[in-house]
C-alpha cells in the first residue's frame, strides 16, 4: 500500500495559556498543504523500516512511522510489515511532516489489516504520537485548540490561491520554539478574521512564534518581507518554523525569487 503524507500550514497561531501538563493551549487554523512524502507499507517476514530522501535526525527506531506501527501492534497483535519512507517535506519546518507520516501510517495499517478503525479511533491513537498528528487523520481545514489536537471544522475558500513555501534550511525544534514564547490572550478570533478577504489578513492574522523567533533568526523576517515584495497578499511563518509562506490571490503564479543554495521551495495551489 502506497500513501502520500502531506504537510500542513498554520493560518494564524496564538499561544493562549500554559497547561498543568507542561504543554501550552493554542488556537490556530490548520490547512492541508499538498507537499508530500511517500510511504509504502507491505506485509513482510519481519518488521523493517528503510529511508530515502532527506535524512531524518534520530535513530530509525524512533521514527514516527515505526512508533505508529508499534502503537497499533500493542492493541491488535499485527503481523510484521516493511515500511519504506521517502522523505521530501523539510524537517523542523513547522509543516508537520513527521506528524503526517505517523497519521498516514496509522491509516494505512488500519486499511492493510482491515482493522476498521473509524476516524475518532485513529485520532485518539494519533494524539499519543504528537499534538498536531490527529489533524492528518481527516486532513481538512480546521480551527484547532487546546494542545492543537482538538478540532472544529471550518470552511475556508482558498481555491484559486497560489502559495509559495520557503524553507531556509534551518531546523527549529518545536520544543525550542515553545520555550521562547510567552502565552497571552489572543488579539483576535481567528475564525472571524480568516472569514474576511485575504487582503485583510496582513493586519489581523499573526503567529506568536514569528514574533518570538524572528529576533533570533532574522532570515525569517527577511523571507516574509521578500514574499510581500514579490506580491503576496499574506505572508507568515508556519507553525514553529522555519518555513515561511506567502499566499498570492487570483491564481497568480508566484514570481521567481532568487534564493540562496540550500533553501527548499514549494509552489502550487492550496
Ligand atoms: C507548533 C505546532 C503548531 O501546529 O506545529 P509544528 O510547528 O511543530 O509543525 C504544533 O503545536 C506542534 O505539534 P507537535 O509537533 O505534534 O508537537 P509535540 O510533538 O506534541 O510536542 C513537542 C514539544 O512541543 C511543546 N508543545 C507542543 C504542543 C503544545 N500544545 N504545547 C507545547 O508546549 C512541548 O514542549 C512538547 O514536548
Ligand atoms: N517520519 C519522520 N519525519 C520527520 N521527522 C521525524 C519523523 N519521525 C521522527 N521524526 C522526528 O521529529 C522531529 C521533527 O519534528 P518537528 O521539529 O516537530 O518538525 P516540524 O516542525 O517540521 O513538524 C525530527 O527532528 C525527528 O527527530
Amino acid at each position: 500500500m502506497l500513501v502520500f503524507p502531506n504537510a500542513k500550514l498554520n493560518l494564524g497561531l496564538y499561544i493562549t495559556s500554559q497547561r498543568p501538563d507542561g504543554f501550552r493551549n493554542l488556537e490556530s487554523v490548520f490547512v492541508p498543504l499538498p507537499w508530500t512524502d511517500a510511504l509504502e507499507v507491505l506485509p513482510a517476514p519481519e518488521t523493517t523500516l528503510t529511508l530515502t530522501g532527506i535524512p531524518i535526525p534520530g535513530e530509525p527506531a524512533t521514527n514516527l512511522c515505526l512508533r505508529a506501527y508499534e502503537l497499533l501492534r500493542a492493541d491488535f497483535n499485527l503481523a510484521p510489515v516493511h515500511l519504506h519512507l521517502h522523505k521530501v517535506v523539510p524537517i523542523g519546518a513547522g509543516l508537520g511532516g513527521g506528524s503526517a507520516d505517523a497519521a498516514f501510517a496509522l491509516r494505512a495499517l488500519s486499511d492493510l489489516f482491515q482493522l476498521g478503525l473509524p476516524p475518532e479511533a485513529l485520532e485518539s491513537y494519533a494524539r499519543r504520537l504528537g499534538s498536531d498528528c490527529a489533524f492528518f487523520v481527516r486532513n481538512k481545514p480546521v480551527f484547532a485548540y487546546e494542545k492543537g489536537d482538538v478540532f472544529e471544522e471550518i470552511s475556508l475558500n482558498l481555491s484559486g490561491t497560489a502559495c509559495k513555501v520557503i524553507y531556509p534550511g534551518l531546523h527549529i525544534s518545536t520544543a525550542e520554539a515553545y520555550a521562547r514564547v510567552q502565552a497571552r490572550t489572543p488579539r483576535h478570533d481567528l475564525r472571524a478574521t480568516l472569514a474576511q478577504p485575504l487582503e485583510t489578513w496582513r493586519a489581523t492574522v499573526s503567529n506568536d512564534f514569528e514574533e518570538a523567533l524572528t529576533p533570533h533568526y532574522p532570515v525569517l523576517g527577511e523571507l516574509k518581507s521578500a514574499l510581500y515584495a514579490a506580491g503576496a497578499a499574506y505572508a507568515s511563518l508556519s507553525g514553529s518554523g522555519s518555513a515561511v509562506y506567502g499566499l498570492f490571490p487570483g491564481l497568480q503564479v508566484p514570481p521567481t525569487m532568487q534564493l540562496p543554495a540550500g533553501y527548499q521551495v514549494w509552489d502550487g495551489q492550496l
